[in-house]
Parts: structure tokens; sequence; C-alpha cells
């Protein structure tokens, strides 16, 4: 898959929009929940923004029968970007289509692409300007979600994704591999932080999370107290922790459709031009939480359904190469704690 047509310079992940089953069940969480604020609503769709967010939505939410994800939506930095995106997808055989102002609420001309990996992403420059929350504190709350951080995206094989991506002017910032060279996931990114999307290897393609972004450590404490005394702590799949990719403090969350949401801050500064890649061992038992917690299945095995241009689902593909799951948790898994001391690998009562 390659094009010579100059990419479109792409600011930064900027909306999802998810299919869900029970709108009001959706609202409930998103909303009273997590604190995301409605820029505007019908019965059957809401747009959802995070507190320092100025243009018109983060979050789509639209009722329909099946949980999916319709759209990755990335902002680009100006009008003549939605050419570039148009004859740079058209030239990697993609299906493109850009549609009139208005196709979504408060975004003007978008460009639809199905991508050479599956994917259903839209470029968009216009867009209402809406109030920014960022000082309203009488808003925030004590979970106070600020900003859409990344998307995290399931397919088969990662090298070939995140060579696409770069080759879109992602960079890549940190990967998971083993010593035979098998890439397990890789994290991309446009704006200064450590991604605006990653690829992690499986089934694919499929949406694997939405992350958003909180200021500090206690706001996802408490989003866990919250849920606890609301007595939805099933909500909480994994975390809350401290990864050891892009070292953040996280804690990921699954809404009433399943589509899984992570909460996300502290992660690290990336804009230098040398910006130095992360590499991890897929049996560094560290990699994907510090302090050594393990992963629930889960989190490898469950995935959201992504729809193609006409809102069909994409069929996936299984991963090939061997998945981290296998080879990291469970009787034929392997994981050290520290490298040379497999003696003592897992804490123990730690295993899955
Ligand atoms: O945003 C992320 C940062 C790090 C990790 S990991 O679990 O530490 O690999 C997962 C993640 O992709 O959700
Ligand atoms: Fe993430």
């Amino acid at each position: 898959m390659s094009s010579s047509a100059p990419v479109p310079d792409i600011v930064r992940c900027a909306y999802m929009e998810l299919v869900v089953t029970d709108i009001a069940a959706s609202r409930e969480f998103y909303v009273d929940i997590l604190g995301l604020v409605v820029t505007e609503e019908t019965e059957t769709e809401i747009h959802l923004r995070s507190l320092e967010e100025f243009i018109h939505h983060n979050l789509v939410l639209r009722q329909g029968s099946q949980p999916a994800v319709a759209a990755f939506g990335f902002r680009v930095r100006g009008e003549a970007d939605l050419a570039k995106a148009e004859t740079y997808y058209r030239e990697l055989g993609c299906e493109v289509r850009r549609t009139e102002a208005g196709f979504r609420k408060g975004i003007g001309e978008v460009v639809r692409v199905l991508d050479p990996l599956g994917f259903p992403y839209e470029f968009f420059f216009d867009t209402e300007h809406v109030e920014r929350l960022t000082w309203n504190y009488e808003h925030h709350g004590a979970g106070a979600i600020v900003r859409l951080d990344h998307f995290n995206q399931v397919y088969p094989d990662v090298d070939t994704g995140a060579r696409y991506l770069e080759g879109l002017g992602f960079r890549r910032t940190e990967d998971i591999r083993d010593s035979e060279g098998v890439t397990y996931a890789a994290w991309l990114a446009r704006k200064d932080t450590v991604h605006d999307t990653a690829l992690t290897g499986g089934a694919g393609p499929a949406m694997h999370h939405v992350a958003f972004a909180t200021h500090e450590k206690h706001n996802i404490l408490y989003i866990c107290d919250k849920l606890g005394a609301l007595r939805r702590s099933d909500s909480i799949e994994r975390g809350p922790g401290r990864h050891g990719v892009s070292n953040a403090f996280y804690l990921y969350l699954r809404d009433p459709d399943g589509h899984r949401v992570e909460i996300y801050t502290q992660d690290y500064y990336t804009g230098d031009p040398d910006n130095p890649l992360v590499t991890w061992d897929v049996h560094d038992n560290q990699r994907r939480d510090w302090w050594g917690s393990p992963v629930v299945p889960s989190w490898y095995t469950e995935a959201s359904t992504v729809l193609d241009l006409d809102g069909n689902p994409v069929p996936v593909r299984e991963r090939e190469q061997s998945q981290e799951m296998d080879v990291t948790i469970g009787a034929d898994g392997f994981s050290y704690t520290r490298k040379d001391d497999t003696a003592t690998g897992f804490k123990v009562g730690s295993q899955l």
C-alpha cells in the first residue's frame, strides 16, 4: 500500500462515533458517571465532549441495533488537507467519500475513507467552536475528564499497520516486540504525547479502546470509588494501575455495550524530531503494568466491531503471528520480572 501523493497534515485524534444499543444506558454511563459534557442531543444521537475541548464533540453515541464503531475522526491542519486526504487515499485504492458540511453536526466537510487496514477514518478541519470548560470548575467534579487522548485499534499484522500509519505521518513512539522480531503492539503519535492511536495485535480490524485523559491520578481513583458506590464495579475491566508503555496511570472500563474506554493520565512528551523509540520485550512482565499486575484475558480477546462507509460490519481477520496472551499468560506463557532471574518470574498468587 503506497502513494506518492502528499499526506494530509493530521493534528490529532478528535472524535469517535459509537453505535450503542440503549442510548439512555449509554448516556448514564458517559454523562452521569463519567461526566462528559453534552454539546447537543436528540433521542437517538448524543454529541459529547471533554471539559477542555472546544471543537463540537469528541464522542458521538448513536442508537443502533448492534454495538459498533462507525468513525475514527482526525482533525487536519487546514481545508487544503481535505483534498490531500482524498487524493492520498484514492491513490492507495481506498474507498473515499467527501461529504457536505453538516454530515456531522458541528463539523464542516468530512473526507471519509475505509483505510487500507479496513478502518473507517474521517478527516475534517472546519468545526463549530463550543464553550471550552477548562476554567468552569463548577462542572468538573472529582473525576474530571479533560481531553480525548487516543484511539487503540486491533489489527492482525502490527508491523504492516504501523508502516501504513508512519506513511501517513504518525511517529512510532513505543512498541512491544520479541527476540524473533515479532511486533505485538505499537503506539503512534501526531501530537506531542505518546500516541493518537495504537495498534494491538489481534483479530481485526476492530476497536480496542478509546481513551480520555484526566489531569491527575486521583481523578481516576475517584472514578473507581464512584463506580463502587454506584455498585457498578463490574464496569471496571482492568486497573487502576501504572502502565509500563507510556508511563501513564490508567483504568479500563467497559460501557453498557462492552465498548472499552480507558481513563488515562500523565504520559510523557514526545515532540522532538529525534524522540527515542521505546521498545519493550514481550516477556517483560512490567511492560503493560509497571507494577507487574496481570492483564486480564478479556483485555486481549475482546474488541468492538468496526463499520464500513455504508454502516456494514467489516469482517475481521485472525492474527497469524504469535499472540501476546499465549506467550505471556497461563501454563505456556512466560514473563519475567528480572530478565535473568526466571526462578521468580511472577508475583506469587497473581496468576490468571
Ligand atoms: O494507552 C495505552 C498505553 C499503554 C498500554 S500498555 O498496557 O501499558 O501496553 C496500553 C494502552 O495502549 O492502552
Ligand atoms: Fe490506551
